[in-house]
């Protein structure tokens, strides 16, 4: 079992930096250099258990965020605005956890304020704390959504992400060019077809 306080946070670091990897990760991957057919002691193998480890603390260092955090400073003079805010094309990776491969799409994320606002750099924020990790794009786009409803409490949320799959396009059903759609609409986007429909032609959707 590998102690969470012995793994250090490398995501953080400096690309290239040297960083210490527990054992325990190191020899995983070398295991997997062995099964995928190659010889992990050969020289150009040989500081790549390191590498993946470094790797895959920064693929998934939204286990170490909470994203509910950034959505804790809000503004509450906006000048009255009281109309849809939407932050479109936002790119963003994950990984499937199904096969830890590549998802990589691009997410619109809008919300109709009641109160207050947020930093708009804050919605982003709050999708990478969520693809940071494993996951599956329904859960993704449901947490995004469920963070900012909660935590921002508007009278509308809506997310849709747009993402291609890894593990169906270089492996498996290997089918190139497809990407998948999901959405989720809350309070008003959800309630009301107007809103709806404004929303997501804001979206280009
Ligand atoms: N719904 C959903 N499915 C996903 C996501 N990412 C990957 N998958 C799918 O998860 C499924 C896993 O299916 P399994 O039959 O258990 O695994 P597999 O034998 O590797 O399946 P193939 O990919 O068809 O080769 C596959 O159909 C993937 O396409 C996701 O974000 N959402
Ligand atoms: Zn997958």
């Amino acid at each position: 079992m590998i102690d969470e306080h012995d793994a250090p946070d490398e995501g953080d670091l400096p690309a290239g930096e040297a960083a210490v990897v527990p054992e325990e990760v190191a020899a995983a991957v070398r295991t997997l250099i062995r099964w995928a057919g190659d010889d992990p002691t050969r020289e150009g193998l040989v500081d790549t258990p390191r590498r993946v480890a470094k790797a895959w603390k920064e693929y998934c260092a939204g286990y170490a965020d909470d994203p509910a955090r950034h959505l804790s400073r809000v503004f509450e003079e906006v000048g009255g605005y009281d109309e849809i805010v939407l932050l479109k094309d936002i790119p963003f990776q994950s990984h499937c956890e199904h096969h830890m491969a590549p998802i990589i799409g691009k997410a619109h994320i809008a919300y109709l304020p009641k109160d207050h606002v947020v930093g708009i750099s804050k919605l982003a924020r709050v999708l990478h704390g969520f693809a940071r990790r494993l996951q599956v794009q329904e859960r993704l786009t449901a947490e995004v959504a469920d963070c900012i409803w909660d935590n921002l409490k508007p009278q509308g949320v809506a997310v849709v992400i747009e993402a291609s799959h890894a593990c169906m396009t270089a492996r498996g059903v290997r089918t190139p060019g497809v990407s998948m759609v999901t959405s989720r609409m809350m309070g008003v986007f959800r309630d009301d077809d107007r809103s709806r429909k404004e929303v997501l032609a804001l979206m280009g959707c």
